[in-house]
């Protein structure tokens, strides 16, 4: 295949605004068309075309960081932000070229491997075609350089997506939100260093005219990438989240009333041997005061949390975010990794008190059990699948900006064929969510906590059809619309576990988002609990 380099003159900010900058991906768009039905690319095949900018270029172009373009949730359009603590870039996928999930199936991970296989035996090739925008600096205009083609493997796809705590039945809130759920997206913004990547999918047949449809491209990249586009265009009407459930007026105070009982109850249980450990979660309800814009929550949590995973799915209206510490699993190149978080304590005022507060959560008992109960049932659920695991033998620390935990990172060489849907459909959920034995107490969660979870305690993450991937637990989270939000932590209860203080450590649990949507509502109106 020939390359073609075409050329846009002038200068630097006068030339390459947003419609020069539109033109030139639709242009790289066409030309990716033209080189597969030269080549006689197999219908329904996968045509994946990425233009490669300067990150200021982008901006100055009035085009939007991917936290901004996920502010436009609400036109229903699903998107997906996925930023992982190792990575420096931020990813965010709109709209959707292929889909699958199950609702009901008493095994989610199997249904979503096979669906995502049957997805790809159905496409027969992969064609990626990438250009680069680059400043020529010399003559001070831009270069639109040698789109390239090559063949890819439709393994190569990332899904992103996630799955629910359990396969419960969905209560209002949640009602959009299926047991598991994992999509590729349409169009992709990836910010990385210096550079923004935009990319497109689409699945080229004899009866879909995509040329014919290069209007509805133009207007896409324009709604959803515009920084200007007006936000009255943007918001839908205020929804709230509706339903019995959370019709219930919100009071803080007959909140903290049921989780202490709910804990003393728990713990009482466990003295008496009825299980070992139960998470109790809690949900605080948030009204707010102008609109709530996840694109800033998520960049505030990005910024305060660097080393959590940071993410934002929206279906329906509906937008589930958070910044979670943990990983339940990524698999890469037959290795696993998984994270042992549980054990939980504040961070200290000074140093000296942050240092004495690790220590006394180093030798808690309390914490130490809580962990430990943890440690030995993921070594337990891993040991099918490998004969070399490795960890260290005493528990970190693991230092947020709001609390510090009991951390343990486990390392496991797979058996070949594993798959992280094996992983995820043994480990999730672990008893840092869910406790201990999990047979016993994931029944009894929901009747004692009186909420659907929906997907807080889930995973969310990334997998591709090679069966790798990387999935957090979506602790640290919220469910939010512009008008309303959901906020949910929990903590590990064991038979010495003091009321009070759960309580207390699930508000710090829940700090973050507060925080965060606090900040980015403070501009009108009284707002608040509700
Ligand atoms: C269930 C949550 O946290 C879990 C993860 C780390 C530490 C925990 C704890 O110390 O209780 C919890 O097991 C939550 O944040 O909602």
């Amino acid at each position: 295949m020939a390359e073609r380099t075409m050329t846009m003159t002038k200068s630097w900010l006068q030339t390459m605004g947003f419609d020069e900058m539109r033109d030139a991906f639709v242009a790289v768009v066409d030309y990716g068309l033209a080189a597969v039905e030269k080549q006689s690319v197999s219908p329904e095949s996968v045509l994946q075309v990425e233009l490669c900018v300067p990150r200021a270029l982008w901006a100055d172009a009035l085009l939007m960081a991917p936290e901004l373009a996920l502010n436009r949730f609400t036109d229903g359009i699903p998107r997906t932000y996925w930023r992982t603590p190792d990575d420096d870039g931020a990813t965010l996928g709109i709209g959707s070229l292929l889909t699958v999930g199950t609702k009901g199936s008493s095994l989610p991970w199997q249904t979503v491997r096979d669906q995502l296989q049957a997805e790809q035996d159905g496409i027969p090739e992969l064609v990626n075609v990438r250009a680069r925008i680059v400043a020529d600096g010399e003559e001070q205009r831009f270069v639109l350089r040698h789109p390239r083609i090559e063949a890819g493997d439709i393994r190569d796809l990332r899904w992103y997506g996630g799955a629910a705590f359990t396969g419960d039945e969905r209560q209002a809130a949640w009602k959009d939100w299926p047991d598991a759920w994992f999509y590729v997206p349409q169009w992709d913004l990836v910010a990385k260093r210096e550079e923004m990547f935009v990319r497109l999918r689409l699945l080229i047949g004899s009866n879909v005219p995509w040329r014919e449809r290069r209007a509805e491209l133009q207007s896409q990249f324009i709604a959803f990438f515009h920084r200007d586009m007006p936000t009255t265009a943007v918001y839908k009407p205020a929804q709230a989240i509706r339903g019995n459930e959370t019709d219930k007026p919100y009071s803080e105070a007959a909140e903290a009333m049921h989780y202490q009982e709910a804990v003393a109850k728990t713990a009482a249980d466990i003295r008496q041997g009825k299980y070992h450990k139960l998470v109790l979660a809690r949900r605080m309800k948030l009204q707010a005061k102008s609109s709530y814009q996840p694109g800033l929550v998520v960049s505030q949590l990005a910024r305060h949390y660097p080393d959590s995973f940071t993410f934002a799915i929206s279906r329906g209206g509906t937008c589930f975010l958070g910044a979670s510490p943990e990983r339940l699993v990524r698999v890469s190149q037959h290795v696993a990794n998984v994270d042992c978080l549980a054990g939980t304590t504040a961070r200290g005022g000074s140093e000296a008190q942050d240092v004495q507060f690790a220590a006394d959560l180093l030798s808690s008992q309390k914490n130490r059990l809580e962990h430990q109960v943890v440690l030995e049932w993921i070594s337990a659920q891993l040991a099918e699948f490998s004969d070399d695991l490795l960890h260290p033998a005493e528990p970190q620390i693991r230092k947020l900006a709001n609390v510090q935990h009991l951390h343990t990172p486990i390392k496991a060489h797979l058996v070949p064929g594993v798959t992280i849907f094996d992983l995820a459909e043994r480990l999730h959920p672990t008893p840092a969510v869910a406790g201990t034995p999990r047979d016993t107490v994931v029944p009894l969660i929901r009747e004692r906590e009186q909420m659907d979870r929906g997907w807080y305690a889930g995973c969310v993450g990334v997998v591709n059809g090679y069966g790798d991937g990387e999935l957090s637990v979506a602790i640290r989270s919220a469910l939010i619309t512009p008008s309303t939000a959901l906020l949910y932590a929990g903590a590990g209860i064991m038979g010495d576990s003091d009321p009070l203080s759960e309580w207390e450590e699930t508000n710090l649990k829940l700090h973050p988002i507060q925080e965060a949507l606090a900040t980015i509502d403070s501009a009108s109106g009284e707002g608040g609990h509700l």
